[in-house]
């Protein structure tokens, strides 16, 4: 491959897995037109991604463009278990990455290569300051719907009434949206919250909010149609969902994933056609020993195949290592499979899987939705109950299991079962995978060169590149960004690369 000079843009994300994966999802769209991307999020992430996944130091070609790596620490021991409680490790991260991203900016301009834009995601709202600091245009990639968006944009100018302790059951009706019952309100609202870090940490992105030029979000128009329409005249959005498909780098091989995952395709292979269900509850729910227990039984009970992740506990995290029932395995035979983590993408798009228990984190939504699977819908906090809400009642693609962990209810074997029947037989099932089908090929037309979602990335691409001669032009005449005074004398954002 020959050289070329490319605009570099740095990528910040949060170090939870359902963060990492939309904005290097992202990161890879937009070095399949022409950028380079320097991807970065602690150090003690990009452990496990290294080994878990195949990235390295090298510059890794994606379409017309680039990516690359590049880790910070985050000041803490290799073993501290602070990491483990946000409220403590949000802060942390703020005061490291306030002095190490811009230190990392400089470098790169030292090096030759510097950085006309930074991009973070919700819950490190800081990386917007910092990008101020410096003179650098900034954008945001929201990872959650933009129903969710609304609700906590809504919230945070005090707009209309939210769940309060006075008021805990109100029913809260926004613009363009179905009316969300109190237990449909992304749960980091609830004042009765255990997670209000959370809500700390998001409202800090709102505070922020005037600060990135654009809002990118990982959903499509065709899917919130009214709602999209109705932020973008509030908000600098633009949708560039579904971030996981990347039609003109669909070979693209870099991922994020924490863990390595089981091999379980040559199993699914082995399975007739829509005959397995897949139980995934993503990478951080964590669910109760009874509540596993009904989920082994209904399984077992519904007379599916299905393949079941069953992600083991961080060792700081203070969970319980989760036990299949007893003579559970035995009794599933080959009916069954449990994996510690799996190739999700590939599951999902597999003709073998009929219907996805997802606890719908937007990820997951967002990749079910694309790969025209049915859910069944188990939430339990943040987002993760609107989008059941909407998989439910407005993309009409899933049946409901649960409302949520503030519920506090175990869902019985029998519900279990009786959920599975519903979405793997019957008429409901054929509406809902017919549904599914629809969003597919919405979303697959969205990604495709010309849809919605490409137009938007291609919008946001060349709107970087104007930028960054404007970061030139600025940084060529002061220091004040702290990049042109340790920058090569050449056009700021260029950079010649070989491979
Ligand atoms: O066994 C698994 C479980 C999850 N995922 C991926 O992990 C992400 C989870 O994000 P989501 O927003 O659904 O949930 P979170 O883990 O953030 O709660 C998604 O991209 C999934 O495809 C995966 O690859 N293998
Ligand atoms: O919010 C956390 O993770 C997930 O993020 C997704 C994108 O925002 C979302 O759709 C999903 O529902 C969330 O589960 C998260 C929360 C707490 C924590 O310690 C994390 O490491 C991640």
């Amino acid at each position: 491959m020959g050289s070329e000079a490319l605009v570099h843009v740095l990528l910040v994300s949060f170090p939870g897995q359902g963060h990492v994966n939309p904005l290097l999802r992202l990161g890879k769209r937009l070095a399949s037109k022409g950028l380079l991307v320097t991807f970065t999020t602690p150090e003690s992430i990009g452990k496990a991604m290294r080994k878990a996944s195949n990235i390295g130091e090298e510059l890794s070609p994606v379409g017309d463009g680039f990516i690359r790596f590049e880790f910070f620490e985050d000041g803490w021991d290799e073993d501290e278990i602070r990491r483990q409680d946000l409220d403590q490790y949000l802060p942390q991260l703020e005061k490291v990455g306030k002095v190490l991203i811009p230190e990392m900016i400089r470098r790169n301009a030292e090096q030759g290569r510097p950085i006309s834009c930074l991009i973070n995601n919700p819950f490190i709202p800081w990386v917007s300051d910092v990008a101020d600091s410096l003179g650098l245009p900034s954008a945001m990639l929201w990872v959650q719907s933009c129903a969710c968006f609304t609700s906590y944009y809504y919230y945070y100018h005090g707009l209309v009434p939210f769940p309060s302790e006075t008021a805990m059951e109100i029913d809260v009706q926004l613009p363009c949206m179905p009316l969300l019952k109190h237990d449909e309100v992304p749960s980091f609202l609830y004042p009765t919250t255990p997670y209000p870090f959370l809500r700390r940490a998001i409202m800090g992105q709102y505070k922020n909010l005037d600060k990135p030029f654009c809002i990118l979000m990982d959903t499509f128009q065709e899917l919130e149609h009214e709602i999209i329409e109705y932020m973008s005249k509030i908000s600098p959005i633009k949708t560039v969902g579904p971030l996981f498909k990347n039609p003109k780098a669909p070979n693209a091989t870099v991922k994020g994933d924490f863990m390595k995952a089981d091999d379980c395709v040559g199993w699914l292979d082995s399975k007739p056609a829509s005959s397995i269900v897949y139980v995934s509850f993503g990478s951080v729910v964590y669910l109760k020993q009874d509540q596993w227990d009904e989920i082994a039984y209904g399984l077992l009970n519904s007379g599916v195949n299905f393949l079941w992740v069953m992600k083991p506990p961080h060792k700081d995290s203070g969970y319980e290592v989760l036990k299949m029932p007893e003579g559970f395995l035995e009794k599933a035979g080959d009916r069954g499979k449990v994996v510690q983590w799996s190739p999700q993408e590939q599951v999902l798009a597999h003709p073998s899987v009929a219907c996805f228990v997802t606890h719908c984190g937007w990820n997951s939504t967002m990749e079910a939705l694309t790969s025209g699977m049915p859910v069944v819908a188990f939430p339990q906090w943040g987002d993760q109950v609107t989008d059941a809400k909407y998989l439910v009642d407005v993309f009409k693609v899933g049946v409901r299991m649960c409302r949520g962990e503030a519920e506090n209810k175990l869902i019985t074997r029998d519900v279990v079962e009786q959920c599975l029947r519903e979405a793997t037989s019957g008429p409901k099932a054929e509406e809902m995978k017919q549904n599914a089908m629809k969003w597919s090929a919405a979303a697959e037309a969205a990604v495709a060169e010309g849809g919605s979602s490409d137009r938007n990335i291609q919008a946001f691409v060349d709107e970087v590149k104007r930028r960054s001669l404007e970061v030139l032009a600025v940084s060529g005449k002061s220091t004040a960004n702290g990049v042109a005074e340790l920058g090569e004398p050449k056009v700021n954002g260029e950079l010649k690369v070989v491979s």
